[in-house]
């Protein structure tokens, strides 16, 4: 049995030529990592020698060291009684964010999606917030994912007995209680210490989808194991550039029991997320699966930090090794235009998901729910509407944003920042009570629109005649900067 490390063994190794960190009370030599660190090297040798454990866990899923650092390395337990603690310089962004925390508005103050965005956008670390809340560039396309709905009118039906609703659906053959998922969004451990295993409880609770991340701060197994019953899981991929991992994490998540393979394929580079950027990220780059010596600049924020791995050669001639590697059925995330869902159709795709990443990718790409109105048409044209399923996310904040997606013909809507603030502001509550809001809105707006299930919805009762004209609103910061009156109170008032 290893006698001890003392935090002084550990002290001494504390510079590039010789550096031992402390994770979770254990001691690790990660001398020769630090050129592979895809959040490069500057971050680990500032915890040389010393705990790093508090700004590990955000980004990397806890079985990272066990998986990527060899055995030889692992040291053993370290004595943390001997530890000195780190002093930490008084924050005054700190102090100010716990006094705002300690003055937030209860749960039940929150009456839709956007309060979470104006309760979390107060009460969330800085870097966090920065990373969630990015867009790409002029952060054009983030407002027009949300603007573009209202561009949309509905037409509603009358005399319509609409005693009982069923908001129930089926999202690639499986049934759930409600035509929105929760998708993938990075680094959940950001906002809250649990992470995306919070998401997956509430999803849980409220029998709605989950869509694991590549990028999760827990790991895929922790989220997995997560699940109760026979709850739906879905995996997002970032395609590797060493196949082989890419290959083991879908043999994996197939066998874990995964029931969808969601390839994104609008991130061959991930986008320019100036707030993101701003923040420095100084927190450790995520090593979520192992790239080679590529440096990364640690001024280009958690995004590029973490994403050096993904592959931008990806193509349509890769579909088809996808069909061979899993029986899943395969969907591609981020498609942007009609002529790519007729060959996603004809490369064999279950599915496909319009989406632009939330505007954080290619600024002034259009809304999902545009693309949608142009490819529900062009399919009926071809007969190839019954040939794949659509689906569509980016800005949905409520009900009736789901309904007019159903009513041009999407399968159901995936939606990421609100659950996020939710998770990051109130915890499981916090989405629980995001889940039951959506939930409410969704109920009584198909009554309104005189609709008693989801095959109702077509596109008789929208009027979409204004939905492509382009008009970008001078810059706004987020779209919640009113949205919630208490915010007004001396304690939220912006310094
Ligand atoms: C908000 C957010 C979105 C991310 C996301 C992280 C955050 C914080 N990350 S990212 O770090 O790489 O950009 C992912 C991701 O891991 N993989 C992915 O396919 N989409 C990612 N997306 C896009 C996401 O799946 C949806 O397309 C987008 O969030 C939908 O827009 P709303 O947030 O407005 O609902």
């Amino acid at each position: 049995m290893h006698a001890k490390l003392t935090g002084q063994d550990v002290a001494k190794h504390n510079n590039k030529d010789s550096c031992w960190v402390i994770v979770h009370g254990k001691a690790y030599d990660v001398t020769e990592f630090l050129p592979e660190h895809p959040g490069g090297s500057k971050i680990i040798l500032k915890y040389a020698g010393k705990d790093a454990t508090e700004e590990f866990d955000p980004i990397h899923p806890p079985d990272t060291l066990d998986k990527y650092l060899d055995k030889s390395k692992h040291l053993g337990p370290v004595d943390m009684s001997t530890v000195e603690a780190e002093v930490k310089a008084e924050d005054p962004e700190e102090a100010a964010r716990q006094e705002r925390i300690a003055n937030m508005p209860i749960l039940e103050q929150c009456y839709n999606l956007l309060d979470f965005e104006a309760v979390a956008k107060h009460v969330m670390k800085r870097t966090a917030w920065a990373y969630y809340s990015s867009g790409a560039d002029d952060e054009i396309t983030m407002r027009e994912n949300h603007s573009a709905f209202h561009k949309i009118w509905f037409r509603p039906r009358i005399l319509i007995d609409v005693e009982h609703v069923d908001t129930s659906t089926t999202m690639l053959g499986d049934k759930c209680s409600i035509p929105f998922y929760v998708t993938a969004t990075a680094l959940g451990k950001l906002g809250n210490p649990e992470g995306e295993v919070v998401l997956t409880r509430a999803a849980h609770k409220h029998d709605v989808i989950q869509m694991i991340p590549t990028l999760a701060s827990c790991s895929f197994d922790e989220i997995v194991d997560a699940k109760k019953g026979d709850q739906i899981q879905w995996l997002q991929l970032y395609v590797n550039k060493n196949r082989d991992v890419t290959r083991r994490i879908v043999e994996h998540a197939e066998k874990r029991g995964c029931k969808g393979l969601f390839i994104t394929v609008d991130a061959p580079q991930l986008g320019r997320r100036e707030k993101d950027m701003r923040s420095k990220f100084e927190d450790v780059g995520t090593s979520v699966q192992k790239v080679e010596n590529d440096n990364v600049d640690r001024s280009q924020g958690a995004a590029r930090a973490i994403s050096s791995f993904i592959d931008p050669s990806l193509s349509w001639k890769d579909i088809a090794y996808f069909q061979s590697i899993t029986k899943m059925p395969i969907v591609l995330k981020g498609v942007q235009r009609v002529e790519d869902v007729i060959l996603a159709v004809e490369h064999g795709c279950a599915g496909v998901v319009l989406s632009n990443h939330g505007g954080r990718q290619l600024d002034t790409a259009p809304s999902g729910i545009e693309v949608l109105a142009e490819v529900m048409p062009e399919l009926r044209k071809r007969g190839m509407e019954n040939k794949i399923e659509i689906y569509i996310d980016g800005g949905i904040r409520r009900a009736t944003d789901i309904i007019k997606a159903l009513c041009l013909g999407a399968k159901g809507v995936g939606i990421g920042r609100p659950f996020l603030y939710a998770m990051s502001a109130y915890g499981e509550a916090g989405v629980n009570r995001a889940m039951q809001l959506l939930k409410d809105e969704f109920v009584m707006n198909m009554r309104l629109i005189g609709a008693n299930k989801v095959e109702d919805l077509n596109p008789s009762m929208v009027d979409t005649r204004g939905l492509f004209t382009h008009t970008v609103s001078t810059a706004s910061d987020t779209l919640s900067s009113s949205a919630y009156d208490v915010l007004c109170a001396p304690s939220f008032k912006e310094k």
